[in-house]
């Protein structure tokens, strides 16, 4: 172990392309926890000035799981105390409005949101450049976003499903509201050109959005150097066992579990009585396994939306079928509540509505109470309701534009996409995705003759791409496994009849 503790051995791994970036990340990276240390962040009870890590916690690179991250110097325990940021190494608002000129010229706008302000900060503090008294920070920020914000036409059409691509477009929507409305103070501000662009109000806001940790007297949250390294892990796996077929016929559904769960969501919090961020071990951890933070509960949408990831397997996932309007109107559980869990379930409420509806109007009043407590309301009801959700999955895969199995064998050519020199021989490669290939082109803006995929925009247009069709996979995914699911059900209630 490096004594910088800025390179952990282990289970960590790394892959060629990240070497070179590694290399001439590594110097800033001894400077930047040198940085820190000096700040008063540190992984030890007893602190050292040349690093900040290296007692408990080392930067690693998990190819398959983040990035860059922490990873156990040693072997740690449940709830062992991992690091802690003192309040005066906390980048907020409040303190980069130490600031003078800062200061005083926001005062002309009040109109602008704790989130603007925060992303106009930050966009100042990095137009000072060497200046500015967070550089050290400021320069191991990664450089690329693919937040659902930074979506163009391509990225959201491979989306493939309405809703993901109606969110991705009003992200779009809100980030190029709140750029203009916040442009006229960054231009008084006089900041350097290429921060004045809607390319990097993006990529601010990216990164606020994916490395900001609440606190308590600012809405707009703070970063955190050196614990903003820890990366995600979904809270709630352990709940997995809670659900099964049987508990789920009762009406018994993870989403009620909900409140139980959440208690402890965090593993990292502002401790007034420490005056510092805080952060802890919510499980063992071997030397070398990366050391993660359960950042909160999201969706793969939400992920996507505020960090630019996603997750194979996320026991908070989401998915939404198009229902008919008087499936709504027949009962009062709200939109967001009627979905598929990642496993194939339908929700407890998506089950309590439909239970409702397929019912004849005139005995809706009698049963509902029934419905809504989670009961099956007899062998018939529940037959058609498990009918319905399997032919409207099946109906929804149908509809869609690429099978599992194209998805599949495109995210495999992605992820080779950058042997290819020349794109059109890429394509010829695959005819099977002609249509999306050509879109690709055309988003790319790539001329047949200056055909490579080397160029930076190209390679974050298709990281986006990845991640795009990635979602699309998952989606379908859930829908198999739903119709399996609701297969299984009605067979079993059948043969109760036999
Ligand atoms: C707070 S930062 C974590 C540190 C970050 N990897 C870095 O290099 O600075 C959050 C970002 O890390 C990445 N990340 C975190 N957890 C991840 C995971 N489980 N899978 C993929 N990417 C992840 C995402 O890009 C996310 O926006």
């Amino acid at each position: 172990m490096n004594p910088s503790g800025s390179e952990a051995k282990g289970k960590a791994t790394n892959t060629l392309s990240q070497e070179g970036e590694e290399e001439e990340e590594r110097g800033s990276l001894d400077s930047f926890l040198k940085w820190a240390a000096g700040l008063g962040v540190s992984d030890s009870p007893n602190p050292s000035s040349y690093s900040c890590l290296g007692h408990s916690l080392g930067v690693a690179y998990f190819p398959d799981a983040g990035g860059r991250g922490l990873a156990a110097v040693r072997d740690i325990t449940r709830g062992e105390s991992l690091l802690k940021v003192p309040k005066s190494a906390l980048i907020t608002t409040h303190s980069l409005l130490k600031d003078e000129r800062l200061s005083t010229e926001l005062k002309a706008h009040p109109s602008l949101s704790p989130v603007q302000v925060l992303t106009v900060c930050f966009l100042y503090e990095m137009s000072k450049g060497k200046a500015s008294p967070w550089h050290p920070y400021l320069l191991h920020l990664p450089r690329s976003y693919g937040i659902l914000a930074a979506f163009g036409e391509f990225e959201k059409q491979a989306l493939q499903v309405d809703y993901a691509i109606w969110a991705a477009q009003k992200a779009l929507s809100k980030a190029e509201y709140e750029w203009k409305e916040a442009t006229p103070l960054m231009k008084e501000l006089k900041l350097k050109p290429q921060f004045l662009t809607f390319r990097a109000w993006i990529w601010a806001t990216g990164t606020i959005s994916s490395r900001t940790l609440h606190i308590p007297w600012d809405e707009a949250g703070c970063l955190c150097p050196v614990g903003d390294l820890f990366n995600y892990a979904a809270p709630g796996e352990d709940l997995n066992g809670f659900e099964n077929v049987d508990n789920l016929q009762n009406g018994y559904a993870l989403d009620d579990l909900d409140t139980q769960h959440s208690q402890r969501l965090t593993d990292g919090a502002f401790e007034e009585d420490a005056a510092a961020y805080c952060f802890y071990a919510k499980t063992n951890y071997k030397k070398g396994e990366q050391v993660l933070l359960s950042y909160g509960t999201y969706t793969n949408l939400e992920l996507l939306e505020y960090y630019g990831f996603l997750l194979e397997d996320n026991p908070n996932e989401k998915v939404f079928i198009p229902l008919e309007p008087d499936i709504r109107s027949s009962s009062s559980w709200p939109k967001d509540s009627l979905y598929i869990h990642q496993n194939g379930r339908p929700s407890f409420a998506l089950m309590a509505a439909l239970r409702v509806w397929a019912t004849p109007p005139y005995q809706r009043k009698s049963i509902r109470h029934l419905a809504y407590s989670g009961s099956q309301l007899s062998q018939d009801n529940e037959i058609s309701v498990m009918t319905w959700i399997a032919k409207k999955c099946h109906a929804t895969l149908k509809s869609m534009p690429t099978s599992i199995e194209d998805d599949n064998l495109l995210l495999s050519f992605i992820d080779k996409i950058q042997e290819f020199d020349n794109l059109w021989e890429w394509g010829k490669a695959m005819p099977a995705f002609g249509g999306e290939f050509c879109n690709l082109l055309q988003a790319t803006n790539l001329k047949r003759n200056n055909e490579s995929f080397a160029s930076r925009r190209a390679k974050m247009l298709i990281d986006r791409w990845k991640l795009a069709v990635h979602w699309r996979l998952i989606y379908k995914k859930v829908l198999v496994d739903c119709i399996s699911y609701c297969t299984d059900i009605i067979n079993s209630l059948s043969s109760r009849n036999d």
